[in-house]
């Protein structure tokens, strides 16, 4: 089996996901935005601040153009599949699920976590906004989308295991 990509806005559950999926198909979990913190020595905001936003990028890019291991489950950062490249490593190396959740879920979730460093600079309005820009982008990357509106961790992780073994019984 190839790899499972978790996709969409910041705070629509990957990680949250991702974790819970990986106990469930027990495979190995990779969270991209956890790797770098820690290859970098640096939290999120610390890098943002220090190199700024495209240097963050590019270690995206580099994450996934350098990784090797098949047969788990990668949570991406909220920004990865908006980069075309990366899009197209994500969806020729594994399966790629867009969590799809309604932006004030969003937003309850992540406005006031100091760790998101869009959030801290940007206005409510400024997030809802680029929510829409970015959307376009996540339906295009991804195989499956899944809404998640009125669901719970559980719900969504029971889910998006069934869509994984569906498709592994095509
Ligand atoms: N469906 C849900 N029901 C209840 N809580 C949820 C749900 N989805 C996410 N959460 C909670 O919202 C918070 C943000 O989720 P999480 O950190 O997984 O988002 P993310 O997509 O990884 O964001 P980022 O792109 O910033 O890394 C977590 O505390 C998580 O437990
Ligand atoms: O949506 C984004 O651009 C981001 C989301 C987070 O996962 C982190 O990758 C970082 O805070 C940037
Ligand atoms: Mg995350």
């Amino acid at each position: 089996m190839k790899r499972i990509y978790l996709i969409g806005f910041m705070g629509c559950g990957k990680s949250a996901i991702g974790r819970r999926l990986s106990f469930m198909l027990k495979l190995p979990f990779y969270d991209m935005d956890k790797e770098i913190v820690r290859r970098e020595g640096k939290t999120i905001p610390e890098i943002f601040e220090e190199h700024g936003e495209p240097y963050f990028r590019s270690l995206e890019a580099r994450f996934l153009r350098e990784f090797k291991s098949d047969c788990c489950i990668i949570s991406t950062g909220g920004g990865t599949a908006i980069n075309a490249e990366n899009r197209k490593i994500m969806r020729e190396t594994g399966l790629v699920l867009f969590l799809d959740a309604p932006f004030r879920d969003i937003w309850r979730r992540i406005h006031r976590d100091p760790n998101r460093p869009i959030v801290r600079r940007s206005t409510k309005e400024e997030i809802e906004s680029l929510y829409h820009q970015r959307h376009s982008a996540y339906k295009r990357a991804a195989h499956i989308s899944v809404r998640t509106e009125h669901r719970s961790l559980r719900q969504i992780t029971e889910f998006v295991a069934f869509q994984v073994h569906r498709l592994k019984g095509e």
